[in-house]
């Protein structure tokens, strides 16, 4: 199976959780984006009743056009089932996430949400993150000496940039830095020194924060569960 095939495998098994009016996040992505329309179909086709918290103003719009109900975050006091993407996940299910740029509405919806389920293709899956570069929010105001620090760590920053070569923006304007550091020895540790910088709204490291990981496999989606 190619990776497309895989993304709408996860992308399918997932929707299997979702139940009759449950509160239900919407993450951000291509795999999730197959995700969207599995579940668009079942509101179409079975009547599901549901309503959608998304993480991105992209995931909005695919649902709604699909005939979702989407309600704001402060709208609802609490999210029954989270489905998002990740860009890397460990054995011990910590991630990377932000790869699509939607970490800070990602890790709020999280935040709120009683179940956790990543959907994600095999070759997300590593011993260690960090292959994939960590994603941080930061403001526009005083973002290049937030930069420059994260130089002079070690951490080989790129600021994440359109096709356009202007500087990306997120749904809250701010900009995202790429955190190169290679595979994490201690990501506890380089979450904590990220949120401590003054400047950093949200990082992409979701530690802690998913409680079942779907894998596209070739011969069919694997469920973990997290122990
Ligand atoms: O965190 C994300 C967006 O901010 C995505 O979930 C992550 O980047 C995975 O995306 P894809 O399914 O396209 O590989």
């Amino acid at each position: 199976m190619d990776q497309n095939e895989l993304k709408a495998q996860v992308g399918a098994e997932a929707v299997k959780y979702v139940k009759d009016g449950m509160i239900v996040g919407l993450g951000t992505g291509s795999t999730v984006r197959y995700m969207v329309d599995a579940l668009g179909k079942r509101v179409q086709e079975e009547g599901l009743h549901i309503v959608g918290v998304t993480t991105s103003t992209r995931t909005t719009k695919q649902a709604e056009s699909l005939g979702i109900t989407i309600k704001d975050i402060d709208d609802v006091d609490h999210i029954d089932l989270c489905i998002d993407g990740a860009d890397q996940v460990d054995d011990d299910f910590n991630g990377i996430k932000g790869g699509g740029g939607a970490l800070l509405w990602e890790k709020i919806v999280n935040n709120a949400s009683v179940k956790k389920i990543w959907i994600v293709d095999q070759s997300k899956l590593c011993h260690r993150i960090g292959a994939f570069g960590v994603p941080v929010e930061v403001i526009p105001f005083g973002a290049q000496h937030v930069f420059n620090r994260f130089v002079k760590k070690g951490y080989k920053p790129q600021w994440r940039m359109t096709d356009d070569n202007k500087k990306y923006r997120t749904d809250e304007n701010n900009y995202i830095i790429d955190l190169k550091v290679g595979e994490i020895a201690d990501p506890h540790a380089l979450a904590e020194d990220l949120i401590h910088t003054v400047g950093v709204v949200e990082h992409g490291l979701f530690l802690n924060r998913v409680d079942m990981v779907i894998v596209g496999r070739d011969n069919g989606p694997e469920v973990l569960q997290a122990k």
